[in-house]
């Protein structure tokens, strides 16, 4: 296991703020989306913030997993597809939602799925960046996002024990 340089740690009130900011983005962007298709299990979390702010009542999932032990990505297993009648018409007026986007991979397998649709994210990296249409912050590739879902309260040491000089 490599762990990234850097951490981005976001509390429950931060992810809240970052997904109504991207709500408010997608607002925007004048889509008239029939359906959000959240990716799981990341996904579920902003798609229940973003389909509360834009109105959008029909949710569906596609199930994707690859990052199995922590943060090493190993083969993408689609656990479950999109019902069809979403990806007709190449997944027009879909609104596909994922909490970040890394390599890309998991973004560039569902895209291929519903090409028409919009894809958002909350958090960016940049080898990601290129394949969604809508995100929020962006972080550097060697940077890793600690979600409040994964995350418990710790002990943290005072910064001036580690502090050298
Ligand atoms: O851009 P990529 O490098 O493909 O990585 C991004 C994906 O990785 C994480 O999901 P993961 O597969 O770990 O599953 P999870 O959502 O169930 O935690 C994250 O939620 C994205 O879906
Ligand atoms: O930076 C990340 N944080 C959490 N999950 C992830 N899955 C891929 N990259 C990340
Ligand atoms: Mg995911």
């Amino acid at each position: 296991m490599s762990l990234p340089d850097k951490a981005f740690p976001v509390s429950w009130d931060q992810f809240h703020r970052d997904a109504r900011a991207l709500a408010w983005r997608l607002a925007g962007a004048n889509g008239q989306w029939k359906a959000i298709v959240c990716i799981t299990r990341g996904g579920l979390v902003p798609a229940a913030i973003i389909s509360r702010e834009l109105g959008i009542r029909v949710i569906e999932t596609v199930c994707v997993a690859s990052y199995h032990d922590y943060t090493s990505q190993g083969q993408l297993n689609i656990l479950k597809e999109v019902t069809p009648t979403l990806v007709e018409n190449d997944g027009e007026d879909v609104l596909i939602i994922d909490d970040l986007t890394d390599t890309g991979k998991t973004a560039a397998i569902v895209r291929a799925m519903m090409p028409k649709a919009h894809f958002a994210t909350v958090y960016a990296k940049p080898k990601g960046r290129p394949l969604v249409d809508t995100f929020v912050t962006e972080v550097s590739q060697d940077t890793w996002i600690y979600f409040p879902w994964d995350m418990g309260f710790t002990y943290q040491k005072p910064i001036a024990d580690d502090h050298v000089g």
